[in-house]
């Protein structure tokens, strides 16, 4: 078993009471967690001070305490240490305690604002179709190999995600494929891992109710490859506006995907189709199953990824053309009388322009394209007008509805959604808070060859209203009222 001290490597200590010579049984972030022989790190966070919780958790058996400031009684027969910032001590002290899990991986980290969970889904199927075995970190899911263990956030905390890592080791995992969103980056989560690659998708409007402003947004995102190492390699996106400043000042290789431009995977659509998307990937045409142009670029840093993981070209690409999308993620179904329904996780202005765009090429002309759209409670307020917007101006009809209310009024979110509308466009819309109600309205509306775009939710199978969460599966709903 290790001891404090063993795990303390790396962390700076600006004061010490106590024996750090103790052993550590585990290490805590929730006071509500610990028992005999637990570390207890106190975290200030956005709701709670950990700091209030510190007698608690010695109570509960906790022998040894980290923090940000003493408290001003220190009990006897408990080590205190002293740090300038916890959230980053505990990422540090939880790769000591499970033996540095990321050095015994290929560990790949992917940020962006759209597009992490597809990258590290349809890595992790082709890694494990060229015969690895694999692990994912993922919004939908964490897998070990075939396991599938289920995700609470994109990114865990620093102590659940080296405990993950470190069971990925223990069962033979070679590749980890994880998304690294930007409240991990932030909340140092991901920090003292050791990358041998990170993919960065693009930059859009999203959580600046977290970030505060976009400048501040982009600056997290780039810290993660400014962090890496030189052996690393790090792949960007040169069409987004803020691919190269991402890989301004990182340490690792560079490498760069396009559509537009020369770069080391460049690749150029052929055609896109329901029936999936053909380009050319620098000198080989290939059939994809995945739909879209934004999947073309998906595609792009996968490849770029595997490439530089050393994968022999042809095999990638005829692995990759014929593996699938993530759940959610364009994931559609036919009707008898050919309504295509569409369920897709977009909940950001971007996300969805990018569907609809899409959707737009995909159709002959004269089908209408009807769209179900709602945001999400406690969550960035600014976006709420832009997707309505966004949906009413590239869709026939819209139908604004809830998507998770979480602690809010559903009725007052749909209001800053609707304040987004213009007189033109708010013709064209419709209001109904119940989401299966909407979802049923749509499917009523829809004509022969009709496309439902219902847009948000994706892969969830819930819906929080008031802070309770709901069996609520967009697409069983949708299957059930067409009828398949
Ligand atoms: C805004 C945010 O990111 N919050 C995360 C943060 O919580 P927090 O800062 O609010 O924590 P807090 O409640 O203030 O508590 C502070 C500390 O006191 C501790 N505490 C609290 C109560 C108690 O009785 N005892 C105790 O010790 C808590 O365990 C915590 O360590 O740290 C917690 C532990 O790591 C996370 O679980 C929590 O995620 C919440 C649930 C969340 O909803 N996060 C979302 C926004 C999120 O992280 N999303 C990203 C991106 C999603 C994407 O776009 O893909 C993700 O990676 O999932
Ligand atoms: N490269 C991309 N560019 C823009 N939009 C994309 C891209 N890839 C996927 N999308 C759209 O964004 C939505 C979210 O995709 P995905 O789940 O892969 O991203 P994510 O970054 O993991 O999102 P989240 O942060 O919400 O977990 C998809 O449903 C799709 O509509
Ligand atoms: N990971 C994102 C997902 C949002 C999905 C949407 N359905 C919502 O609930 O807002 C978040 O937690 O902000
Ligand atoms: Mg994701």
């Amino acid at each position: 078993m290790a001891t404090l001290q063993d795990i303390l490597y790396k962390v700076h200590l600006q004061s010490v009471n106590g024996n750090t010579a103790l052993e550590v049984k585990d290490i805590q972030i929730d006071s509500r967690k610990v028992s005999e022989g637990s570390v207890f790190v106190a975290i200030r966070g956005v709701q709670a001070d950990g700091h209030l919780f510190i007698d608690k958790a010695i109570e509960l058996g906790a022998t040894a305490i980290v923090c940000e400031s003493f408290p001003a009684q220190l009990k006897e027969g408990i080590t205190y240490l002293q740090v300038s910032n916890t959230q980053e001590a505990v990422a540090y002290m939880a790769h000591q305690f499970y033996g540095e899990p990321s050095k015994k991986l290929k560990l790949l980290g992917v940020t962006g604002t759209n597009g992490k969970t597809t990258i590290a889904t349809v890595l992790f199927n082709l890694f494990t179709g060229l015969g690895y075995t694999c692990g994912l970190v993922s919004t939908v899911e964490n897998k070990i190999g075939k396991d599938i263990i289920p995700a609470t956030h994109t990114t865990p905390d620093a102590v659940s995600l080296n405990a993950l890592l470190h069971r990925m080791v223990e069962s033979g995992c070679t590749h980890v494929f994880m998304e690294c969103s930007s409240h991990a980056i932030h909340q140092h989560r991901i920090t003292g891992l050791q990358f041998a690659g990170a993919l960065f998708s693009n930059i859009t409007h999203d959580h600046l109710d977290y970030h505060k402003t976009f400048d501040e947004y982009i600056r997290v995102k780039k810290s993660f490859f400014d962090n890496l190492t030189s052996d690393a390699f790090a792949i960007s996106n040169l069409d987004d506006k803020r691919g190269t400043v991402m890989l301004q000042n990182t340490p690792a290789k560079k490498y760069y995907y396009s559509l537009k431009s020369l770069a080391e995977f460049k690749g150029k659509i052929l055609d896109n189709a329901l029936t999936g998307l053909v380009m050319r990937v620098n000198d080989t045409e290939v059939h994809f199953r995945l739909i879209g142009e934004f999947n073309a670029y998906n595609l792009l840093a996968i490849y770029g990824a595997a490439i530089c993981l050393g994968e022999p070209n042809e095999e990638v690409l005829r692995v990759l053309s014929m593996l699938n999308g993530a759940e959610g993620r364009f994931d559609y179904v036919i009707s008898t009388n050919k309504v295509i329904a569409i369920v897709d996780y977009a909940h950001t202005p971007d996300a969805l322009e990018n569907v609809l765009a899409t959707i737009k090429k995909l159709r002959k002309g004269h089908e209408q394209v009807i769209t179900v759209v709602g945001c999400g409670g406690d969550r960035d307020k600014t976006k709420r007008p832009i997707m309505a917007q966004v949906s009413a101006d590239m869709s026939d009809k819209v139908i604004l509805t809830s998507d998770n209310p979480r602690s809010e009024d559903p009725l007052d979110i749909l209001k800053d959604m609707e304040a987004g509308l213009t007189s033109a466009t708010k013709r064209k819309t419709m209001v109904i808070p119940d989401r299966k109600e909407a979802i049923a309205t749509a499917v009523s509306l829809a004509g022969k060859e009709d496309i439902i775009l219902i847009a948000g939710k994706g892969h969830e199978k819930y819906q929080e209203i008031k802070g309770v969460r709901q069996h609520f599966d967009d697409k069983e709903i949708v299957k059930e009222l067409l009828g398949l």
